[in-house]
């Protein structure tokens, strides 16, 4: 088990609405790719899956617990601000081994540190500090971290979002080899992405949501085999008319207007 469900989640900053009637299962195991625009509360949701706040109302629940705070059965890895900048990197896995395991020796939990960094592809940068690593490498430190604490839940909120195409590809390829890797172990994940392709790619399903407020406008199924590579996924017909939905989704707020008549101001335009 490590089922994540949301009811009837809603949020609220002051008076301002961020999102509200969120409901969502994720199945124990399951890849789950949040999508969504700017704004609409993905980040936020993910705070409250950490425990980092509470819903203004309804329920989260961890096989069915109510999430009240953080925890170790929840690994987090955010976009750039995931290591603390003044430990080295080894230390930074070591601390959350620390917290995970208080009771192994600090040698085990430095080795531990030091094989989930080779893991990642990170072999001589135990004694640097995040600050010396380029931001994929330091994306891998945090992965590495997230999945040495070996926390059924992972969340992630666009941990590739800064990285260019080429680093953001093999990060991916890397979380799901990792992910794959034990079947019978597989982490339940919430994915925050604003790539769509990423989506596809990673997730098992899609939940797409709407703005101002913020809800669940969809959800996707990805019928798409695993394990997926890349180069043969998108000559795939399924990822292109699945493209094409998410996409569509995406942009319903866009479309309602046009077909409504009225005009879509573009950014900036009532300044
Ligand atoms: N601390 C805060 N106080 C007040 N409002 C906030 C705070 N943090 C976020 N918000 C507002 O909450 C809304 C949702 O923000 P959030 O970052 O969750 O959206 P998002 O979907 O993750 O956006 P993006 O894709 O741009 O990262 C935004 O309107 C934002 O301005």
């Amino acid at each position: 088990m490590h089922e994540i469900a949301l009811h009837d989640v809603a949020f609220s900053y002051g008076s301002q609405t961020i999102f509200e009637d969120i409901n969502f299962t994720a199945y124990a195991g399951e890849f789950v790719c949040l999508l969504g625009p700017s704004g609409c509360g993905k980040s936020t949701l993910l705070r409250l899956l950490a425990g980092l706040g509470q819903p203004s109302s309804g329920r989260l629940t961890l096989d069915g617990s109510p999430i009240t705070g953080p925890g170790l059965d929840r690994g987090v890895v955010f976009q750039d601000y995931s290591l603390f900048p003044w430990m080295t990197t080894g230390q930074n896995v070591v601390l959350a081994l620390n917290q995970a395991f208080p009771g192994n020796s600090k040698a085990e939990q430095a080795e531990t540190a030091q094989a989930y960094l080779e893991m990642v592809g990170l072999t001589d940068v135990f004694h640097k500090l995040p600050g010396a690593l380029s931001g994929g490498m330091r994306q891998r430190a945090a992965i590495a971290r997230a999945f040495a604490i070996n926390s059924p839940v992972l969340l992630m909120d666009e941990p590739f979002g800064a990285l260019d195409a080429i680093t953001r590809a093999r990060l991916q390829d890397l979380l799901l080899q990792l992910w794959q890797h034990n079947s019978a172990e597989r982490k339940t994940v919430f994915f925050v992405t604003h790539d769509v392709e990423e989506a596809i790619l990673l997730a098992d399903r899609v939940v797409v949501m709407g703005v101002n407020p913020g809800s669940v406008r969809s959800v996707l199924e990805v019928d798409i085999p695993r394990p997926r590579r890349r180069q043969e996924l998108y000559s795939d017909p399924a990822f292109a008319e699945l493209r094409h939905k998410l996409i569509r989704e995406l942009n319903a707020d866009v479309l309602e207007k046009l077909n409504h008549g009225r005009t879509v101001q573009s950014a900036g335009e009532a300044i």
